[in-house]
């Protein structure tokens, strides 16, 4: 079969439909360094599929930055509430790292089920561990990975908003992550995201890919 130029730029069509139908609602973790591109791949996600994927909304301890609306960018509390959500295990998974807690409860991810929609979750390697610690918790795992390190390096110094000593930080942190993704079965997929187009297309279709498979067995 031969495609036209119009049915290529739909393609591929439907993911909407297919994931309403589809009944694997878990959890979509995305994991991967800072500066790899995770945001901007979840940005196009969620501008396609709105009616069906949704991010989750994180609690932290830190102060909001200008332009960030509470219960959008964040739930933001004091330390003493953090703790006591803690004691009450309300978080799949949280961290304390420079001087604030930051954390995902289960409330936000069923807030997103109630509505149909899959939670998109996106966690750092500490966050993964814990909840693949918790056989309770049933979630699909995808790490975005750079093409080198070399690359990583050039988009942080591109995006202009680290500074060089974050940007060394992030790199050493990135070592780690990507040794730990080595480790078979950590993460269902791996995706290099070298050309943003096509690390976009392989995670459009392992998004909707289960969705083909499950059907295919039905
Ligand atoms: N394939 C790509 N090639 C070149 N640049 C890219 C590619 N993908 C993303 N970028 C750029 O790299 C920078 C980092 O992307 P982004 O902010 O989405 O990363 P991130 O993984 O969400 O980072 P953080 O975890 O720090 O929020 C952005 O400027 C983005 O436009």
């Amino acid at each position: 079969m031969t495609f036209g130029s119009s049915e290529l730029d739909t393609y591929p069509t439907d993911l909407d439909l297919i994931l309403e139908s589809y009944q694997d609602r878990r959890p979509i973790v995305i994991s991967g360094p800072s500066g790899v591109g995770k945001g901007t791949l979840i940005g196009r996600l969620l501008e396609r599929y709105s009616d069906t994927l949704a991010t989750t909304v994180s609690h932290t301890t830190r102060q909001p930055r200008p332009g960030e609306v509470n219960h959008e960018a964040y739930h933001f509390i004091c330390t003493q509430e953090f703790e006591s959500l803690i004691e009450n295990n309300a978080f799949v998974e949280y961290t304390f790292f420079s001087g604030n807690y930051y954390g995902t409860s289960r409330q936000t991810i069923k807030d997103q089920q109630a509505k149909g929609k899959i939670p998109i979750l996106e966690i750092e390697m500490s966050g993964i561990t814990q909840i693949k610690k918790n056989k309770a918790l049933d979630m699909r795992f995808v790490f975005i990975s750079p093409p080198s390190l070399q690359a990583l390096e050039e988009r942080l110094h591109k995006r202009g908003t680290e500074s060089a000593k974050s940007i060394e930080r992030r790199l050493e942190q990135a070592k780690v992550e990507m040794e730990q993704a080595k480790i078979p079965g950590f993460h269902d997929i791996i995706i290099v995201n070298k050309n943003l187009e096509e690390a976009y297309i392989e995670l459009e279709e392992w998004v909707s890919g289960g969705a083909e498979s499950a059907l295919a067995t039905c």
